[in-house]
């Protein structure tokens, strides 16, 4: 692919570059041993015992997926109905065709919770009976085409453990940030929300600079260590409505709701500046890494979330064809 210049992107490196590392070192660079802290194994381990990553605090009643499509899903009730079906604007999204668009609905009455069904095809079902209507009670089933949910009424260990499951099931266990696999499906949610709407959207796609010599230098925990400290970046720029994921090895992407090119740009620089100006501890010493950001909105020859992505990633891959360090946006 030809390449073609970054929009409107005046970059330049926060420090002297490596040649041929892709490292901006303060000082004369030269090979280094792994130092004893790098070489300690790290280990991230989400588990029922740490507490896993990041939680809200403790929850109320909710419906979690036992069974079928959208295993480990969960939705918390509180004061808003929640409505659980194949459509995107379902809060509960079950994208399988044995489930109807709007299937049922669960709101709270006090301390009652009530299941209605919304009309489906295929009837809404608790404790295996076909009902229109019921209250329910801790540990019921609720059966929706060939999905099963079950219903837990109150903070309870199995209420905890549904929700560890579910921060396993949606979070890179690297960096504690949003898997691929749940970014993926918030970024069809909110494309549908942006169209819906007619609001903007915009995708950036993140990927760190010659990262490989980092690990060929330092060793993978040393990288490991480098991509946390990446994430922990990212999070701390983005606003509470953006979603932030590890997409890939040393990939990320951040998809910003109510955006349109300039803010994202605008995000995308003051992210780059943020890292380029960064120590990471490598070798026992302090190195300045770089990434290089692909930008892309939505728009009307591009309204899925394939050509979205594909879109951010052409412009990450200008971004690196054109020396790195640098943010692009696809027009
Ligand atoms: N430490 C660590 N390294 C990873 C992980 N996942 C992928 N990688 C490494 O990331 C590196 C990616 O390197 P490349 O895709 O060749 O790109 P690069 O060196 O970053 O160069 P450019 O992207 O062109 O700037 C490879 O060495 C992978 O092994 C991970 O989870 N941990």
């Amino acid at each position: 692919m030809m390449a073609r210049p970054c929009r409107a992107v005046d970059v330049r490196p926060a420090s002297r570059p490596v040649p041929g590392l892709g490292l901006h070192s303060s000082g004369d660079f030269r090979p280094q041993q792994m130092s004893t802290s790098d070489a300690d194994p790290i280990t991230t381990q989400l588990t029922l015992l740490s507490g896993g990553p990041r939680r809200s605090g403790p929850r109320s009643a909710c419906v979690v997926v036992i069974h079928g499509e959208g295993l480990g899903k969960r939705a918390d009730i509180e004061e808003a109905p929640v409505t659980v079906g194949r459509s995107q604007e379902a809060d509960l999204h079950i994208p399988h065709k044995s489930v109807s668009r709007q299937h049922c609905e669960i709101r709270r009455e006090g301390d009652a919770y009530r299941l209605r069904d919304l009309g489906a095809t295929n009837r809404t079902r608790v404790n295996d009976l076909p009902v229109t209507e019921t209250l329910l009670a801790d540990g019921d089933h609720i059966t929706l085409g060939e999905t099963i949910l079950k219903f837990i009424s109150h903070a309870s260990v199995e209420a905890r453990y549904h929700e560890e499951v579910y921060q396993l099931a949606t979070h890179d266990a690297l960096t504690e940030i949003y898997n691929r696999r749940h970014f993926v499906e918030l970024v069809d949610k909110e494309i549908a929300r942006a169209l819906r709407h007619g609001r903007p959207l915009v995708m950036c796609i993140i990927d760190v600079d010659l990262f490989k010599p980092v690990n060929d230098q330092f060793g993978h925990i040393a990288g490991d260590g480098v991509l946390r400290q990446m994430a922990g970046l990212v999070r701390a720029f983005v606003r509470g409505e953006d979603i932030a994921a590890r997409i890939g090895g040393e990939e990320f992407a951040v998809l910003l709701p109510e955006s349109d090119l300039e803010a994202a740009h605008a995000f995308a620089e003051r992210l780059r500046e943020a890292v380029a100006a960064t120590p990471f501890e490598l070798g026992g010493e302090s190195r300045h890494l770089t990434i290089s950001i692909g930008i892309a909105g939505l728009a009307d020859n591009r309204r899925e979330r394939s050509a979205l992505m594909q879109a951010a990633d052409a412009a990450l891959y200008r971004a690196k064809d054109e020396g790195r360090n640098r943010v692009c946006v696809e027009p």
